[in-house]
């Protein structure tokens, strides 16, 4: 085992992680209806169309880049909540940074799938919730691509929380898990049935709330509501994509967790 201890005296219980995940629903449900503005605006992200000779990337890929270099100078990934999705040497903050409390195990911190998500939020999400089409608007389009992204790469590595505070509750149940690298039984244990339903039903509601059209005429029929993005499809999202997507981090943490 590394000599390298964990604080465990830092106050983590599961009900304030997933307080924590409950707020962060904010942000994403907000990130998609701001997103679903602006058409799908595909070569944004799909082709090279750089004007530097020697630079292949995407708009959006370029943005992002760019952005997350100057967020590593002021200090955003020395939050362990926080990964990169292009950083492999994240410059150092040129500003006094604030002295995160070490709550996850070193050697499973590092734990990042935003590789992963980046392909399914262009390939998969994307094309699901907002329009068809191209309006040109690429830069505008890439900032609000970012925010998803920002925000749904918080969301699903705050797995990495969950499984730090899950092992530390049950240590016994998870070591011969992780001993046998038993990916499955792993996921079965971290698998909580009911708060996965809660979770959609409750998104679906966030989106509905925080996306419908906003009508001062009286006399409205209220069952011709509509939304700006569709509140069930929001709920899949978040049941087909971004839970699994937590509990793959879940597995990968805990299964350095002993390390
Ligand atoms: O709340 C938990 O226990 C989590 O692990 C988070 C989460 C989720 O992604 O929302 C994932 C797995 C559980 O089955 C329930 C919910």
């Amino acid at each position: 085992m590394s000599s390298v201890v964990v604080e465990s005296d830092v106050q983590l219980s599961l009900d304030s992680i997933r307080e924590s995940l409950v707020r962060q629903e904010d942000t994403v449900v907000f990130s998609l209806i701001e997103r679903a503005k602006f058409p799908l605006n595909s070569p944004a992200f799909e082709e090279p169309r750089c004007l530097d000779s020697g630079n292949s990337s995407s708009l959006t890929e370029f943005f992002v880049r760019e952005i997350e270099t100057i967020q590593a100078k002021v200090g955003r990934y020395d939050n362990p909540e926080e990964n990169p999705f292009f950083l492999d040497n994240i410059p150092h903050s040129i500003f006094p940074t604030h002295k995160y409390p070490q709550v996850l195990y070193p050697k499973a911190s590092s734990v990042n799938i935003n590789k992963r998500l980046w392909d399914v939020y262009f390939k998969e999400l994307l094309p699901l919730f907002v329009k068809p089409g191209d309006d040109g608007n690429y830069a505008s389009t890439a900032a609000s691509d970012l925010a998803c992204l920002q925000a749904i790469s918080r969301r699903i590595h705050y797995g990495k929380f969950v499984a730090e505070v899950k092992f530390r509750d049950a240590p016994h149940d998870y070591e011969p898990a992780i001993r046998s690298k038993d990916t499955e039984a792993l996921m079965k244990l971290l698998t909580f049935e009911k708060v996965e339903e809660m979770v959609k039903k409750r998104v679906e509601k966030k989106a509905e709330t925080f996306g419908q059209e906003v009508k001062c005429v009286s006399g409205d029929d209220e069952s011709e509501k509509k939304y700006k993005v569709k509140p069930s499809l929001v709920s899949r999202i978040y049941g087909e994509w971004l839970i699994p997507l937590t509990k793959d981090v879940e597995v990968e943490y805990l299964l350095r967790r002993l390390d």
